[in-house]
């Protein structure tokens, strides 16, 4: 299994059940019992550059899991600390404010299926880490923007339905799904999405709460 996070930052539990820690392309790369996991850098370009680059020179990699801290939406009942597995993620911003379909033009094709702004998470995977962790799968947003109110934050949960926000997801996703490799993704909630005072957010306890959920995996 393929781990994949962001930031070091969000790394420090998977950095202390590494058996080698090395480096792949100036990227942090960990090695675990058997698992690996690669550090992709900020926001979706980073990410669908990494893991692209990752999976073209590592065609033995059968399964990615995204891990890291999100912002929540106001009305998803979800508090710093809540662990949340992504049902799909959602690229909001590419094509119009309403995605790509009134563009009439797909993100991705493959195999005469169509993706626009949902990206499902793969059906078997996400189904096992559900029973595995005991998550509920919920709908992911995606956007290299970060909400910065909370009327911004209100207003994409409105649009698109999602629970939790982000900044790689969906990169994460269409990258797998153009490899043909399952992808899922778990994400521990940090702050609630819109709010920028950083003393309003609760990162240490997002990632102790993240460490405890994977545990199983590790
Ligand atoms: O400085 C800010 O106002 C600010 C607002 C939101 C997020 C950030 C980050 O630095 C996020 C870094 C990292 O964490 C994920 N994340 C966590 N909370 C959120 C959020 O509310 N909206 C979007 N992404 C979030 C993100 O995936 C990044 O990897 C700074």
């Amino acid at each position: 299994m393929l781990i994949v996070y962001p930031t070091r930052g969000e790394a420090g539990f998977l950095r202390e059940r590494a058996l080698e820690q090395a480096s792949w392309r100036g990227r942090e790369r960990l090695v675990g019992r058997d698992w690996q996991a690669l550090e992709l850098g900020l926001g979706k370009a980073n990410a669908a550059m990494t893991l692209g680059a990752f999976l073209e020179a590592h065609p033995e990699v059968r399964q990615v899991l995204l891990v890291g801290i999100a912002g929540a939406y106001p009305g998803a009942g979800l508090r710093a600390g809540d662990v949340v597995l992504a049902a799909q993620e959602i690229q909001a911003d590419l094509g119009t404010v309403g995605g790509l379909e009134s563009l009439g033009m797909p993100a991705l094709e493959l195999e005469a299926r169509r993706y626009y702004n949902h990206l499902p998470a793969d059906p078997l995977w996400t189904s096992q880490l559900h029973a595995l962790l005991g998550l509920t799968p919920r709908p992911f947003l995606t956007r290299d923007a970060v909400s910065e109110t909370h009327e911004e934050a209100a207003e994409l949960e409105r649009r698109w339905g999602a629970a939790v926000e982000n900044m790689e997801g969906a990169a994460v996703a269409q990258t797998a799904l153009w490899f043909g490799v399952p992808w899922a993704e778990v994400r521990a909630v940090s702050n609630l999405a819109g709010v920028r005072d950083k003393t309003r957010w609760d990162v240490p306890r997002a990632l102790e709460a993240l460490a405890r959920s994977l545990e199983p995996l590790l």
